[in-house]
């Protein structure tokens, strides 16, 4: 082995490479309320069998209950065999072209439904595999007499969740990001959402990482020829200083990536939207009028709420979490107090911070020490220094004389508001979508966002193995960590996918995707 000048060791260790782990536990479990929805059909227990069992599986496609047209489909080697014993004419329809057939019970010979039935072939399918899909009327007697004689077809067997799109990820159609873009699109509720999923299932993310990867490989092979031919006089000058450019390069792009830090997860589940304020400033009444329903009890009483109240709502288009505190005031009764706490700690976990005050009333004790103590703080801060954005709301301006408020130089930015009547509402909604906008990124525009933790994790995983690299005398362990890098850009996009991170994945999915 040579050594480089500046890389000298003396021995050559081979320490075996750490394999890059995840933590087993479900990392995107953060959510509580958007996650309501993938309980619902997530599947009991591991993912669903690996595709290697050879079956022929089948569900019902579309969503379940009375419809006009329901979609039932079949992957695996039997597709075919199925398709022809169900339908009369026997003979298989053209590829990919939707023809009318009469569906039948291949054992009593009972007609079950005409139907549109189309036939794919492998391996160009969803799946890889021969699929079958079968459009039929969505009567739930016609759904359960299709699958019933599905079912007592030989080699087919009911699909498990998600085990369709696990068959396209064995067969390569999809990588393993633009799964995630597959499950995240399906579970979309918001236009942010769906862009974001959408960008991720078009593979964005994976070119990404897959050129990453490329140019460490590069690095990697300039590395490896050095150890193997450094002496040698053929060997081009600079191989070692081109690897470490290639590295610097990648390390920037990377930092600057992961600055992008937790962006396209609060997109993915949800940005904390805190509303704050005195007593009877107005907070339940905003945030019933955001969700467009009576989450909270608004009263003349001060110190209504109590707890905090979160709901999920759609703002502008981004996915967020609402949550309406109680008033901030010293010197209540114990529960009230209780309850104060309860708003303070969630001020801390929000993303943006409504701060609420009653236009008529801000000299109030209440008004003038919420404005020395939380907007005093949290409002000074620039959006660079602090990750949490704030925006002052001054509330019933129907109660402020026809002149208006007057010039309030000691006060931040602020918008004016009235419940009561909706006027400043618009301006509030605009004003929430900028915040919205740089606290969970635009989908729309700029590099590709890392939706999920084990993103990150892998990113954060490959810059590490880069430091270690820069940081290693032994050439042998600088070839290493490059490896162990390229591993964990490959491990994003389920190159070397460990089956529990399959499992933790092919969860989100519905039966009959
Ligand atoms: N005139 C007027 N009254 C309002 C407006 N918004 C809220 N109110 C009234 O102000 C009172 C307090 O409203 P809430 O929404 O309960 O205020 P809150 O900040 O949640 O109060 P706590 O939970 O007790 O801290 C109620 O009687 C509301 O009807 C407004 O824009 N104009
Ligand atoms: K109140
Ligand atoms: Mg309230």
């Amino acid at each position: 082995v040579v050594h480089s000048p500046t890389r000298l060791h003396p021995r050559r260790i081979l320490v075996p490479a750490p394999e890059p782990q995840f933590p087993p536990q479900n990392p995107d479990s953060g959510g509580a309320v958007w996650n309501v929805r993938y309980a619902l059909c997530r599947r009991q227990g591991s993912g669903a069998p690996a595709p290697s069992s050879g079956a022929t599986i089948f569900a019902l496609s579309s969503g379940q209950g009375r419809c006009g047209i329901a979609v039932i489909r079949t992957s695996g080697p039997a597709s075919g065999y199925a398709l022809r014993i169900l339908t009369a004419p026997r003979d298989l329809p053209a590829a990919r072209k939707a023809s009318l057939r009469l569906l039948s019970d291949p054992c009593s010979g009972e007609p079950l439904d005409r139907a549109l039935v189309l036939w794919f072939p492998g391996p160009r399918s969803f799946t890889g595999e021969d699929c079958v899909e079968f459009h039929v009327h969505g009567g739930p007697a016609v759904v359960s007499g299709i699958l019933q004689a599905l079912g007592s077809v030989p080699g087919l067997r009911p699909a498990e969740a998600g085990e369709f799109t696990r068959r396209a990820f064995a067969h390569g159609k999809l990588n393993l990001t633009e799964v995630e873009g597959l499950a995240d699109l399906i579970h979309a509720e918001t236009e942010a959402q769906r862009r974001q999923a959408l960008r991720q299932l078009d593979g964005e993310l994976g070119h990404l990482c897959r050129s990453w990867a490329r140019n460490l490989t590069k690095a990697l092979a300039h590395v490896e020829a050095y150890i193997d031919f450094g002496e040698d006089d053929n060997l081009e000058e600079g191989v070692l200083e081109q690897a470490d450019i290639q590295v610097r390069e990648l390390e920037v792009a990377l930092g600057a990536h992961l600055q992008d830090a937790r962006r396209g997860q609060r997109l993915r589940s949800g940005a904390h939207v805190v509303v704050t304020g005195p007593p009877n400033a107005g907070k339940s009444s905003l945030v019933n009028l955001l969700s467009r329903k009576p989450v909270s009890i608004v009263s003349p009483e001060p110190g209504t709420t109590r707890d905090v109240l979160e709901t999920p709502v759609d703002l502008a288009g981004f996915p967020v979490l609402l949550s309406d505190t109680a008033g901030l005031r010293e010197g209540a009764g114990p529960v009230e107090q209780e309850g104060v706490r309860r708003a303070q700690e969630r001020l801390e976990q929000a993303d943006v911070i409504v701060a609420m005050l009653d236009a008529s009333d801000l000299a109030s004790p209440s008004s003038r020490n919420f404005l020395d103590t939380v907007v005093a703080t949290v409002g000074a801060q620039s959006p660079s220094e602090s990750s949490q954005r704030f925006v002052l709301v001054l509330n019933k301006s129907d109660l402020l004389p026809p002149e208006g408020p007057g010039p309030r130089p000691d006060l931040p930015p602020n918008l004016l508001l009235s419940c009561l009547t909706g006027e400043g509402l618009h301006s509030l909604l605009e004003a929430l979508r900028k915040e919205l906008a740089a606290v969970c990124g635009d989908p729309s525009t700029g590099s590709p966002l890392l939706t999920r933790a084990r993103h990150q994790h892998h990113l954060k995983g490959c810059l590490d193995a880069l430091g270690h690299y820069k940081q290693s005398k032994d050439l042998a362990l600088a070839a290493e960590a490059l490896r162990v890098a390229r591993g964990h850009l490959t491990c994003l996009t389920g190159g070397g996918g460990a089956e529990e991170i399959l499992d933790i994945i092919f969860r989100d999915f519905c039966v009959g995707k």
